[in-house]
């Protein structure tokens, strides 16, 4: 898959002004489905975010690439997904020649001064989180909003990164506050849930998380 392939509108920085929350919401997207709809709906609205950038990733690090989708499709059906004009979908990863979420983070924070970016994942990361390049320069650079998902609801305590951010946990009554709080900072969000995977839909079984 080449740049030539994709529409520029996804390579260039979505546009934000200083002042504004950003949620930045990165995935593998292989294929995209109503529960990271869902994930970005619940962010928007419990954050109170003005705009979420839903990254397509080229590759996530941790995962082998086989029957990982062309970018360009996972960009496309993202798109449609994307039921809410505070939703840029984007592929600024490729732009920027990584796919380490420490230096995405690094590049979009320096520039965009002034923009109060917070990182959201769904649950079962958290449960990876301490297996990511520099994970916690990425604690140390914006905050980091977890949202519930079936199957990894107890992730935030027991995981290796939750237990060493224990004193960074902000009480989910302040999420409307932790996209301007000074990081480290990070809050777990209950919400209506989503059994659905990108595996199930690739085997076929899109309901059965
Ligand atoms: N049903 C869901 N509920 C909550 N978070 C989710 C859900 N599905 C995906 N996410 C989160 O959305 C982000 C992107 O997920 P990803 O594209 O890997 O989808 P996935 O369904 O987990 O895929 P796969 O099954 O291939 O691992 C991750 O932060 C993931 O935790
Ligand atoms: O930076 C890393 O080391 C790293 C390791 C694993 C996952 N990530 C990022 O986490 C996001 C979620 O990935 P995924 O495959 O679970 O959708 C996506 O933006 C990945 O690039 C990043």
């Amino acid at each position: 898959m080449t740049e030539g392939t994709i529409d520029r509108r996804y390579l260039v920085m979505p546009y934000c002004e200083p002042g504004m929350t950003v949620g930045l919401f990165g995935g593998s997207f292989n294929p995209p489905h109503e529960g990271h709809f869902l994930v970005a709906s619940l962010a928007i609205q419990r954050l109170g975010l003005d705009q979420l950038w839903w990254l397509v990733t080229p590759g996530n690090p941790l995962k082998s690439g086989n029957g990982l989708a062309p970018l360009h499709e996972r960009l496309a059906l993202s798109e449609a997904f994307a039921h809410d004009p505070r939703i840029h979908v984007s592929a600024l990863e490729k732009k920027l020649g990584t796919a380490y979420t420490a230096r995405t983070i690094r590049h979009i924070v320096r520039r965009n001064t002034g923009v109060n970016f917070v990182w959201i994942m769904g649950a079962d990361n958290l449960g990876d989180f301490h297996r990511w390049q520099e994970w916690r320069s990425i604690a140390r650079t914006v905050p980091l909003a977890v949202i519930d998902r079936p199957g990894s609801t107890l992730t935030y305590l027991s995981s290796k990164a939750a237990r060493a951010l224990d004193k960074a946990r902000v009480a989910e009554k302040n999420a409307r506050a932790l996209a301007r709080m000074k990081p480290p900072a990070w809050t777990f969000i209950h919400g209506p849930r989503s059994h659905v995977s990108s595996t199930a839909l690739r085997r076929g079984n899109g309901h059965q998380g």
